[in-house]
C-alpha cells in the first residue's frame, strides 16, 4: 500500500504554500571533510549487542528535531548550546523550522561503563514526506514516539505509530514540551498508553527544549530497544547483505549511499554489486555520520552508515536496493514499496529562453527524490516546460520554493491535477494533463468512462469545531466513514474518517481546514481507490481562443464555481486593450461563464475647449467607428504575457 499523507499542524504556522523538500545533496555535500582531517572509527568496538538503531517519529512540530539536537549534545556528538536543528540542514528546513528530508546521525553513548553506538534516524513530520518515514523505519529496531504534551495525539501520531508497529519496532512513548504551562503530561501519557496499548511505565515525560529528562531517553534507548538480531557466525564469515535506505549526492564523489548492514561486513576495496541493476562497484570509503561523515575501518552486521563506491549518477543508488559482494550473491531484501506521484503540474520558465536552465535546475532538485517524475511538456501559451509529478500539494510547494530559493528561477507552475483514469474501447489509460482528456462527444456517446482517485482521510479536531469541519468535508465531496471521540482527551476531540476525492484536497483544502479550526485540526490521508466520476474539462478562452495551459479537469458539480473563479482571476491580470475582450470558460463548445474587459477609452476630445460641441461629437463617432474596425482586426491577437500567467498562478 502506497502511503500519501498531508498533515495540518495543530498550531497555527506559516502558510503551507511555502514549505520545502527534496534532495539532500547540498546539505550532505557540506558534510564531506577531507579524509586526512578525519580519524577512522574502529567498528570492531561495536558488536551488534552494543548497537541501537532507532528513529524519532511524531506529528509535525511535536519536537523531533529539537530532541535529536539534545540527544546529540548529551552524547557529546555536537557542542551543547548550539540550539539549532543540526539535522535540518537544508536552507528551507532552517527557514521554516521543519524537516523535509530524513537524516541520520550516529552517536557514541557511555552507559554503565560500556560504549554504545546509537544510530538516530531523524524523519520528516509532514505527511507528504511519509515515504521518508517509512523507509527510515526500515533501518530501525525501535522508535521514539514523540507526542506534544499540550496537544496530545494528532492525526499523524496515529499514522506513524501504525508504520512503526507494522514493522514490529519497539516503541517508547515520549511526552514532550512538559515545560509549557499548557502541558498536561499525565493526561497525554494516559491517552497515548491507552490508544496504543503500551506499558504505562514506559512513557517518558520530557522537555526537549530545556533537556529535562532527556538523559532518561538515552537510557531507555539502550535498555528497551533491542540490538539488531545477532548472528551465530562472525560478520567476516557471513555474506554481505546491506539495505540501501537513502542516498545523497556529492559532486566530487558521486552518490553516497546510506546503508544498514543486515549481515556480513563491507570495507574499502570490496567489490560490491547492486541487486537492482547488477552493476559492480569498488568501495572507496565507508563510515558513519557523526553528524558529519566519519570514516570507519568497516561497517558490519547491524551497523548503519554511509558507503562511497563511485556511483556517478544519484539514480544508481536505488532506494530499497540490496548490496552484496561480487563473490557472494544473496537474495534481495524486501525493499520498499515504490511511491507514485499523485499530483502533477506543469513547470514553465517565465522567460522562454530559460527553459534549458530551468530543466537542468528541476532535474538537479529532483536528483535525490525517487518519488518525483519529470517529463518535457509543451504548451501553446507557455512554450516549452516540464510536467512534474509530486506526492502531494506540499511536496509541490516545497519544490517551488526550493527552485526559487536555490536556483534563482522564477517559474510558472500550472494548476495541479491528479491522475484520472479513462477507460476507452476496453483500454485503460491515465490522464495527467488536461490535453489528454477525452472530448465531450466521446463522453456523451458513452465511449469512455472516467474514474478519479480517492483517499482515506483522518481528521482529529476539538469537538467545538466538528460542525464546520464536517461542512467543509461535504463541500469537498467527502463521505463520512467513521465518527468517534478520542478517549482521555480534554477538551473532547473527535476522530473523523472520510472517503474523499484526492483532487478536492490538493488545492486549498488544507488552508480552509486550518482557518475553519483555528489551526487545531490535524489531517492526513492515504491513497485509497479509483471511483467512477462525472468529470469534465473546463477550457479557458481569451478572446475566443482556448489557452491550453489553463484547462482544468473538474467534477461537473464544481465546474460552474471553478469557471466563475477563473474568468474573474483572468480579468484581473489581463491588461485593458483598445477593444473589448471576452474571457470565457467552456465545456466543449458550450460557454459556462464569462467576464468582459471593457475597451480602453481614450479621451479623444481632449484639447477641445468651450463650445465645440459638434467637433466633440464628430471625434467620438470617429472613435466608435475606429473601435469597431479594431475589434475585427484584433480577434485572436491578445497576447497574455508570461508575467501575467505568473501573477495568475501565484494569486
Ligand atoms: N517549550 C518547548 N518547545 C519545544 C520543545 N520541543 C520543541 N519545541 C519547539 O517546538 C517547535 C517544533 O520543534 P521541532 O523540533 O522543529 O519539531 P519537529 O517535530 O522536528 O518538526 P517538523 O520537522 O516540522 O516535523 C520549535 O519551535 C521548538 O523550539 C519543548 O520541549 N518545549
Amino acid at each position: 500500500m502506497s502511503i500519501f499523507r498531508l498533515a495540518c499542524g495543530s498550531i497555527p504556522r506559516p502558510s503551507p504554500t511555502a514549505l520545502p523538500i527534496f534532495s539532500s545533496s547540498i546539505r550532505r555535500s557540506q558534510r564531506h571533510i577531507s579524509t586526512s582531517q578525519r580519524r577512522s572509527l574502529n567498528m570492531e568496538e561495536y558488536p551488534t549487542e552494543r548497537i541501537r538503531n532507532f528513529s524519532v517519529v511524531a506529528h509535525i512540530d511535536h519536537g523531533k528535531s529539537t530532541l535529536s539536537d539534545r540527544l546529540l549534545e548529551l552524547t557529546g556528538t555536537i557542542k551543547a548550546g548550539q540550539n539549532q536543528q543540526v539535522l535540518d540542514k537544508l536552507e528551507v528546513e532552517r527557514e521554516r523550522g521543519i524537516t523535509v528530508k530524513a537524516n541520520s546521525s550516529s552517536m557514541i553513548y557511555d552507559y554503565k561503563g560500556d560504549k554504545f553506538l546509537l544510530n538516530l534516524i531523524d524523519t520528516p513530520g509532514h505527511v507528504d514526506f511519509s515515504y521518508e518515514v517509512s523507509r527510515s523505519l526500515g533501518a530501525c529496531d525501535g522508535a521514539l514516539l514523540l507526542v506534544d504534551a499540550t496537544q496530545g495525539i494528532q492525526a499523524q501520531t496515529l499514522s506513524v505509530y501504525e508504520l512503526a508497529s507494522q514493522r514490529n519496532l519497539t516503541i517508547i512513548p515520549v511526552i514532550n514540551k512538559i515545560d509549557l504551562p499548557a502541558a498536561e503530561p499525565d493526561a497525554v501519557i494516559e491517552q497515548v498508553v491507552m490508544q496504543f496499548d503500551l506499558d504505562l511505565d514506559s512513557a517518558l515525560p520530557i522537555s526537549a527544549k530545556s533537556g529535562l529528562n532527556v538523559e532518561q531517553v538515552l537510557e531507555a534507548i539502550v535498555e528497551k530497544i533491542p540490538p539488531p538480531p545477532a548472528s551465530e557466525v562472525s560478520p567476516r564469515q557471513q555474506p554481505l547483505k546491506a539495505l540501501l535506505f537513502d542516498s545523497y549526492f556529492d559532486k566530487f564523489r558521486g552518490a553516497v549511499s546510506l546503508i544498514k548492514i543486515e549481515s556480513g561486513m563491507v570495507q574499502k576495496g570490496d567489490v560490491i554489486v547492486s541487486h537492482h541493476s547488477k552493476s559492480k562497484y569498488t568501495v572507496t570509503e565507508v563510515g558513519v555520520l557523526n553528524p558529519d561523515e566519519k570514516p570507519t575501518t568497516h561497517l558490519q552486521h547491524g551497523q548503519v552508515g554511509y558507503l562511497v563506491c563511485g556511483m556517478k549518477e544519484s539514480g544508481e543508488a536505488h532506494i530499497g536496493d540490496t548490496i552484496y559482494k561480487q563473490s557472494q550473491p544473496v537474495d534481495a531484501l524486501p525493499g520498499f514499496q515504490p511511491v507514485k506521484p499523485m499530483v502533477f503540474a506543469g513547470v514553465f520558465p517565465v522567460d522562454n529562453k530559460d527553459f534549458l536552465r530551468l530543466e537542468e535546475n528541476v532535474k538537479r532538485l529532483t536528483l535525490n527524490d525517487p518519488s518525483v517524475t519529470v517529463h518535457r511538456e509543451s504548451s501553446n501559451a507557455l512554450g516549452q516546460g516540464c510536467r512534474v509529478g509530486f506526492l502531494g500539494q506540499l511536496h509541490l510547494d516545497v519544490f517551488r520554493q526550493r527552485l526559487e530559493d536555490e536556483h534563482d528561477s522564477e517559474v510558472i507552475i500550472t494548476a495541479p491535477t491528479v491522475p484520472y483514469k479513462v477507460v476507452q474501447g476496453g483500454k485503460e489509460r491515465v490522464v495527467r494533463v488536461p490535453s489528454e482528456f477525452p472530448e465531450p462527444a466521446e463522453l456523451s456517446n458513452r465511449k469512455a468512462s472516467l474514474f478519479e482517485p480517492y483517499v482515506n482521510a483522518e481528521i482529529i479536531v476539538p469537538d467545538e469545531y466538528v460542525g464546520s469541519v464536517i461542512e467543509l468535508l461535504s463541500a469537498h465531496r467527502g463521505e463520512q466513514v467513521a465518527f468517534s471521540y478520542l478517549e482521555n482527551s480534554n477538551p473532547p476531540r473527535v476522530h473523523l474518517k472520510y472517503h474523499i476525492p484526492l483532487a478536492e484536497i490538493v488545492t486549498d483544502f488544507y488552508a480552509k481546514l486550518k482557518s475553519a479550526t483555528s489551526g487545531y485540526a490535524s489531517f492526513e490521508y492515504q491513497q485509497a481507490d479509483y471511483v467512477a466520476s462525472d468529470l469534465v474539462k473546463v477550457n479557458m478562452l481569451i478572446h475566443h481562443r482556448p489557452v491550453d495551459a489553463l484547462a482544468m479537469i473538474v467534477h461537473r458539480s464544481k465546474s460552474m464555481d471553478v469557471a466563475k473563479h477563473w474568468v474573474k482571476k483572468l480579468k484581473d491580470v489581463i491588461p485593458k486593450q483598445q477593444f473589448e475582450v471576452a474571457i470565457q470558460a467552456a465545456i466543449g463548445q458550450k460557454p459556462i461563464a464569462r467576464e468582459t474587459i471593457k475597451a480602453m477609452r481614450m479621451n479623444v476630445t481632449e484639447g477641445l475647449y468651450g463650445g465645440h460641441f459638434d467637433r466633440k461629437l464628430k471625434k467620438l463617432n470617429q472613435q466608435k467607428r475606429g473601435k469597431a474596425k479594431l475589434k475585427m482586426k484584433a480577434v485572436g491577437n491578445i497576447h497574455l504575457p508570461q508575467s501575467a500567467f505568473y501573477d495568475l498562478m501565484k494569486s
